[in-house]
């Protein structure tokens, strides 16, 4: 009838048939789902089979990362100091095989990242389980609680030994023969905290920082050798790593933080490890959105960002002293 005016519903019907948008959208999320199918099948087939070393593997991200990697057919090489907790990881996942997918047995490397002579004799231990190494995810670390005026300068190359000159020491062992291969990828799980630095974290935030700036300057480098390197910065992660924080006079930490129980769960972090991996990121931040708008607000804003960092450290002594 002339004049009637169609309900809306009708309208957006009546627009999407004389215009094919509906099959235009159809067609775009079908191209979109072949796009993240053939993405999918990328990854899983760069893991498949690749030798990979994981450190940290007996607790916590590291134990996550070496399921994920194990299930996805990777041949692993686990290291660790605690050869009890390799050995049972290593009958965890020797036991989950299915007939699905191909799995390999995981070797076991034992040794301490503090010691670089050992880290380096570990290397060559590592290079003779497979006679190569795809892909190296540098995990293994730990924590520090303290004001930088109380703690001992020991404990400062404590944490520094362990999550930066361990890393670098055996990467650097690593390297010549990936480069001889022209094949390989680095990979360093860093922190939230080697982009920003949070109060009472000085020597952990440090040794993140420090991390971060050796990789990005390992990937420009490696670049014309064909060795990938990624940097993956988590927020918060539901794992041991604050229990096992050193404090300012060395000794342990021992308590579980209320941010670390309410982080992410370490097996879903590991499956953005494998993403990350499978798709050759380059630098790669899994958190909330608050960790990534402080990252933000320190490059855009850092007058202000210091300022906030300021109050949170007055804060944070103000409960303790209470
Ligand atoms: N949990 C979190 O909130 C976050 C963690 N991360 C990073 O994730 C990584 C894994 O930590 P996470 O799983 O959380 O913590 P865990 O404490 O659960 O695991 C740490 C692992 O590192 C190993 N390790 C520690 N010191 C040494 C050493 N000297 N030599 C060899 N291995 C060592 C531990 O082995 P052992 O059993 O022998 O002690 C353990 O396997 C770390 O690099 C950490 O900085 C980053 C952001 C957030
Ligand atoms: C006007 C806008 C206001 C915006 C406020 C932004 C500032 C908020 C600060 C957020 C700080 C986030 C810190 C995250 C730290 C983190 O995730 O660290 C991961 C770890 O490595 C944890 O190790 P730890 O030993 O510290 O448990």
């Amino acid at each position: 009838m002339a004049g009637r005016k169609s309900p809306p519903k009708e309208k957006v019907m009546d627009l999407m048939s004389s215009t094919s948008i509906l099959p235009l959208l159809l067609g775009c999320l079908g191209i979109f789902g072949i796009y993240q199918l053939l993405q999918w099948m990328r990854m899983k087939a760069y893991v498949q089979n690749t030798v990979v070393v994981i450190t940290g593997a007996t607790s916590g991200l590291g134990r996550e990362c070496a399921r994920v990697f194990h299930a996805a057919g990777a041949k692993l090489v686990l290291c660790g100091r605690n050869i009890e907790a390799l050995e049972e990881l290593t009958r965890e996942l020797t036991a989950s095989h299915t007939s699905q997918k191909q799995t390999h047995k995981p070797y076991t490397v034992t040794f301490d990242l503090a010691d670089t002579g050992a880290t380096v004799a570990a290397a060559a231990e590592i290079l003779q389980c497979f006679g190569y190494v795809d892909v190296l995810i540098n995990n293994a670390g730990i924590s520090y609680r303290g004001t930088i005026t109380d703690t001992t300068v020991d404990v400062d190359k404590r944490v520094m030994e362990t999550n930066y000159f361990g890393p670098i020491a055996l990467t650097k062992a690593l390297l010549p023969s990936m480069i001889k291969r022209r094949q390989g990828h680095i990979v360093t799980i860093s922190s939230i905290q080697g982009k920003i630095s949070i109060p009472f974290r000085s020597a952990y935030a440090a040794s993140k920082h420090a991390t971060q700036a050796f990789f990005d300057c390992l990937r420009a480098e490696m670049e014309q050798d064909g060795i990938q390197v990624t940097v993956i910065s988590p927020g918060y992660i539901y794992t041991n790593l604050s229990v096992n924080a050193i404090t300012a006079d060395g000794s342990r930490y021992g308590a579980l933080d209320k941010n670390t129980a309410q982080g992410r769960s370490p097996a879903e972090v590991a499956q953005d490890v494998l993403a990350a991996v499978g798709k050759r990121k380059k630098d790669v931040i899994v958190a909330d959105w608050l960790p990534s708008l402080a990252i933000y607000l320190r490059t855009l804003a850092p007058g202000l960002f210091f300022s906030i960092m300021a109050f949170r450290a007055r804060n944070e002594r103000k409960s303790k002293n209470s």
